[in-house]
């Protein structure tokens, strides 16, 4: 089967790095011929510098290459999917569509397969996602993701074509728990953040960490996931990973804004919309997510780490 990887930037590139490797017929279609050059001339992605390309692997702008792939990986940003999928509907039709990106859409607010469902309604809509540093993967560090689709077989298709030695791939039918943990983990990441950037400590980390996983699982189930999907890789595995690592860019932006400093605006950080579309989907559901929602406020400058720690520490006692 052939393979097409959207969107040249750090995961897509290591995804595409690793599936080469593995001798998978893979092309990373960047959104320019400038950016595919820059990537081709140096033999590796800027944004993975120190990752170089296997000889193997093709990389163009040409997007007559999503015509001739079976499988084409979605790794554009959240709120960039359902323009590119519209961009390029004739195109992607009738083939497998795997989301490589962790978000909510804040248009229908929505995970990303059923953007894909909408925007490319005789598609096969999937979502690749799961505790994962594009710079780990390209490496060829092991990694274990999980691959969720709503047809057992076409999971199955998917499972085989997307592991390799080191890239070990789980299959799930429950898209909406799926996609929603690696979704809703980078709002607590950016928590997370502030909290160690603030000098709040550890424990009160892992105290952030442990309610805004209640957090996820509450809002998770009200959209219709299962309550276990959330236990497993791309829910508890993903949280765990991005609350704890520098390599995490929506822990970053958390830790310069705990520390009083400017995030880098440039940067990808899925959080700060998911946190409004978490805000939306609570008020839509009459949630109660105190964490998602202090994130929200500080991520849009309407509170201060201090306030938001004043709020969440007046907070009337509970059963936990
Ligand atoms: N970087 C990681 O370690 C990592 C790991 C797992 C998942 N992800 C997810 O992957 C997604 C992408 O993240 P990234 O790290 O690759 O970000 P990135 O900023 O490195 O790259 C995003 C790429 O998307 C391209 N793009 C944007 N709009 C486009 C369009 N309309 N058409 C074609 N290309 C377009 C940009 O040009 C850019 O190259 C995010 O949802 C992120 O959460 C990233
Ligand atoms: O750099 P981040 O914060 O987007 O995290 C990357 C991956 O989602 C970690 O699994």
């Amino acid at each position: 089967m052939k393979i097409a990887v959207a969107g040249a930037g750090a995961f897509g590139t290591a995804l595409a790095i690793s599936l080469a490797d593995a001798d998978r017929d893979v092309t990373l279609v960047a959104r320019s011929q400038a950016a595919a050059d820059t990537i081709k001339i140096g033999q590796e992605n800027p944004k993975l510098s120190g990752c170089p390309l296997p000889n193997s692997l093709k990389v163009c702008s040409d997007i007559a290459r999503y015509e001739a792939a079976d499988v084409i990986l979605l790794a554009v940003p959240t709120q960039k999917l359902r323009t590119f999928l519209s961009d390029h509907s004739s195109a992607l039709s009738g083939k497998y569509l795997v989301a490589c990106c962790k978000g909510i859409g804040l248009k229908t607010l929505t995970g990303p397969t059923s953007i894909i469902a909408e925007c490319v309604p005789d598609s096969t809509p999937a979502i690749l996602t799961g505790p994962s540093f594009a710079f780990d993967i390209a490496r060829g560090l092991p990694t274990a993701l999980t691959l969720a689709t709503s047809k057992g077989q076409d999971g199955e298709v998917l499972q085989n074509l997307l592991s390799t030695r080191a890239l070990r791939v789980y299959r799930s039918e429950d898209t909406i728990g799926a996609e929603l943990g690696g979704a809703l983990k980078n709002v607590i990441a950016i928590g997370a953040g502030i909290a160690i950037g603030n000098g709040l400590g550890d424990s009160a980390r892992s105290a952030l960490m442990t309610r805004g996983f209640g957090e996820m699982r509450q809002l998770a189930e009200v959209l219709g996931a299962k309550p276990e999907t959330l236990n497993g890789l791309s829910g508890f595995g993903d949280l765990a990973l991005t609350c704890t690592s520098e390599l995490s860019r929506n822990f970053c932006h958390g830790l310069a804004i705990g520390r009083g400093q400017d995030p880098d605006a440039k940067k990808t950080v899925e959080g700060i919309s998911t946190a409004q579309a978490v805000v939306s989907l609570a008020t839509k559901h009459d949630l109660d997510l105190p964490v998602c929602s202090v994130v929200d406020a500080i991520c849009s400058g309407k509170l201060t780490p201090k306030e938001a720690l004043t709020a969440l520490l007046s907070r009337p006692l509970k059963e936990e």
